[in-house]
């Protein structure tokens, strides 16, 4: 693949949509000077003799694509810049209109009090602050500056800045289909911005993308606006779900990717001024394109593997006496190493993992580096071998026969506090326990109402169109735990909430604040004469932390400075989902005594998520099997 020149002549991501004779999208003929990302002779002088462009300040964004990334990253850019006009825009209309409503389409704690103070703006308040002197903080009112909307052209024609954050699924059919990046949503996007963008519009990509898309980017908007300047940036996201507002609010790193030329240069650093309101200048890197789009890659990739890498090692501690939390512990302690993603399971689910790395397989296989593709697939096999082996055992525990039995799941979500299903490992799991026949898999999920769980699971457990749904087949979800597990030979924990924990959690974190954040509990932070709003969301924690309850709860206002929110229309089906708990508060632990009393001997609990204690539970009257840990069961060949 390599010409004699040494110049890459081959396709990270085929052609997905475009109707046009260009090639495939996006290429990876690395631009030819490495000094700019431009079109130039392999000699340029840009870098040499770079004039300084300065971009005027930014103050006006439009984020295309309101899903998990582009909604809670909008509202944080427009909670920490009061002075610039963002808006979200989504061709779909009902996440629009939740995003409107109280009823958010993402599920992310602490998402509701930043959306409500940047999107309904907030009255002006006088704080009497709970410490000895009584001291008060006047808070003045602030104005509204997050919109959503479906009105994409209006949007983009007002923004100085345009996020691309729209979806970037693993193609389905075509070539390179199950590896290679659909891009079909990211063109249509860049179209839409080609046609009603200003001139000097700085395009970022904020979606995780084939390396070489900028470059792609850019021939979409000369194809549309031949000779018009814009400028495209990279700017991929880090957060996690579950913790999106924690991860932007302290951000570990932003990363800018930018042409090295001089507008390149300057609308990179016109979008860190943009971050640099809340983020340390210190934690903001920029890099050239390519470097950005890869690390993106790079970053989900290794995170994968080390989950993958701790998942093999608990297949080693089920044959002998090692208990995987035990060595997870032992290594991580180790500063080169760090005790982050060395939680064994039955693996990694969600919908970037196993594609960012299906993205980085094929560009190392159009590379014509085998090697290191089939590295990279390895983690992903790890993680289906290790699923398979989660189910196994428990068809096996259950002596290869269901037939008859009711199977419980705890857990539906790929992780815990977020409302997302895409690529949950529950999916697989109740794929093969089905094929065993079972009198009933029931299904609970503190995150998602059991209309959800249902319709999600006819969209991605129906084979051959027959539904798998109670009354034709044995799935049904429930609205708690304890309808969910009553009557049932075994309960499988396929998710980490915070619910099934056994022993239950004393505190839960807050969404706000860092865990080792120690300015909370000192008020004289607050005495200044104007706060940002970080100094606001650590007033907000103080009042919390001194009054009574220490419990965060959505839609909480201690300052007393949020407006009502909007009604809902009568009869709206979210609100009644809220109360279909049947009583049961979705935020409480589960009572595992309550459920050992209703279920039938031998009372299995299988243990997914290594959350709960074997020894405990075994009190209560379970046999635990767990990942990599001594559960209740026969002693393994090496035990002492
Ligand atoms: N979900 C996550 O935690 C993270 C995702 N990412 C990346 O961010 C990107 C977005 O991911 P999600 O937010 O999870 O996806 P998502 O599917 O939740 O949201 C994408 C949104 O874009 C909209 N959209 C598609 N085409 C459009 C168009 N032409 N005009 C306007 N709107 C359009 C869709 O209707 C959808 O609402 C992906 O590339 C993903 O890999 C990066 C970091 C974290
Ligand atoms: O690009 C993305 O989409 C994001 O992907 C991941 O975030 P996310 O998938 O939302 O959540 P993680 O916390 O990474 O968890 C992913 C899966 O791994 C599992 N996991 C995580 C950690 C661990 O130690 N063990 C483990 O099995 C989780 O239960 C979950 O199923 C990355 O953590 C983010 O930095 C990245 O921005």
């Amino acid at each position: 693949m390599s010409s004699s020149d040494g110049v890459l002549s081959d396709y990270s991501t085929p052609q997905t949509s475009i109707g046009s004779s260009r090639s495939p999208t996006p290429d990876l003929i690395p631009d030819k000077c490495p000094n700019c990302f431009d079109d130039c002779d392999i000699n340029c002088s840009k870098s040499g003799q770079r004039e300084r462009v300065v971009f005027p300040a930014v103050g006006n964004i439009c984020c295309v694509g309101a899903g998990y990334v582009g909604g809670p990253t909008a509202a944080v850019i427009a909670f920490q810049n009061p002075g610039i006009q963002v808006s979200v825009v989504d061709l779909d209309e009902a996440r629009i209109r939740k995003w409107n409503s109280r009823h958010l389409p993402v599920h992310e704690p602490g998402l509701i009090d930043i959306v409500r103070v940047a999107r309904d703006g907030t009255k002006a308040t006088e704080i009497t602050l709970s410490n000895d002197d009584n001291e008060k903080v006047v808070l003045p009112s602030r104005e509204p500056n997050l919109f959503f909307s479906t009105n994409v052209s209006e949007c983009v024609a007002a923004a100085d800045v345009v996020l691309v954050s729209v979806n970037t699924p693993t193609k389905s059919s075509g070539i390179g289909a199950g590896a290679a990046t659909n891009l079909a949503a990211l063109e249509s996007a860049v179209t839409s911005v080609a046609q009603a963008a200003k001139p000097g519009t700085v395009v970022v990509e904020k979606s995780t993308v084939p390396c070489g898309t900028a470059r792609t980017i850019r021939e979409i908007l000369t194809l549309h606006r031949p000779g018009v300047p814009f400028e495209i940036l990279s700017n991929p996201e880090f957060l996690a779900e579950g913790t999106a507002i924690k991860d932007l609010l302290y951000p570990d790193r932003i990363l800018i990717g930018s042409s090295q030329t001089p507008t390149g240069l300057a609308a990179a650093a016109a979008l860190k001024k943009v971050y640099a309101t809340w983020v340390k200048p210190s934690k903001i890197v920029t890099v050239n394109l390519w470097s950005s789009e890869l690390a993106k890659l790079v970053a989900n990739a290794m995170l994968a593997q080390r989950i993958s890498s701790i998942n093999t090692i608990s297949a080693i501690c089920d044959q002998t006496g090692a208990d995987i939390d035990e060595v997870s512990k032992a290594i991580g302690l180790d500063q080169r190493l760090g005790s982050k993603f060395l939680k064994a399971g039955l693996g990694f689910g969600g919908s970037c993992f196993k594609k960012d790395i299906l993205s980085l397989v094929y560009l190392a296989r159009s590379l014509h580096l085998p090697e290191v593709g089939d590295y990279w697939m390895s983690v992903l096999s790890i993680n289906e071998f290790q699923r398979d082996r989660f189910v196994n055992k428990v068809v096996s525990k259950l002596n290869g026969a269901l037939v008859g039995k009711k199977i419980a799941i705890l857990g539906y979500t790929f992780k815990q506090d977020t409302n997302d299903t895409r690529e949950s490992p529950a999916i697989e799991v109740i794929k093969t326990l089905l094929a065993e026949r079972p009198a009933e898999i029931a299904i609970f999920d503190p995150g998602c109402s059991p209309t959800e769980v249902r319709q999600e699971i006819n969209r991605h457990v129906c084979s051959s169109n027959a539904t798998p749904l109670k009354p034709q087949g044995p799935v049904e979800a429930y609205s708690n735990s304890y309808d969910a597990c009553f009557d049932s030979s075994a309960v499988l924990i396929l998710t980490p909430w915070d619910q099934f924990r056994y022993p239950a959690l004393a505190q839960k974190d807050s969404a706000f604040r860092k865990s080792d954040d120690q300015s909370v509990e000192n008020p004289q932070a607050f005495l200044k004469p104007v706060l940002s709003e970080m100094d606001i969301i650590t007033l907000s924690e103080y009042q919390r932390a001194k009054s009574t309850s220490h419990v965060m709860t959505a839609n909480s206002d201690p300052l007393s400075r949020l407006f009502n929110q909007v009604e809902c229309p009568p009869g709206c089906i979210h609100c009644q989902n809220a109360h279909q708990a049947d009583g049961v508060k979705m935020s409480e632990s589960v009572d595992w005594a309550r459920i050992a009393y209703n279920m039938k001997e031998p009372k299995w609990v299988f243990d997914g998520r290594n959350i709960v204690d074997a020894k405990g539970m075994e009190a209560l009257g379970f046999r635990v099997e767990s990942m990599g840990k001594a559960g209740t069961r026969s002693p393994r060949a090496f035990d002492v």
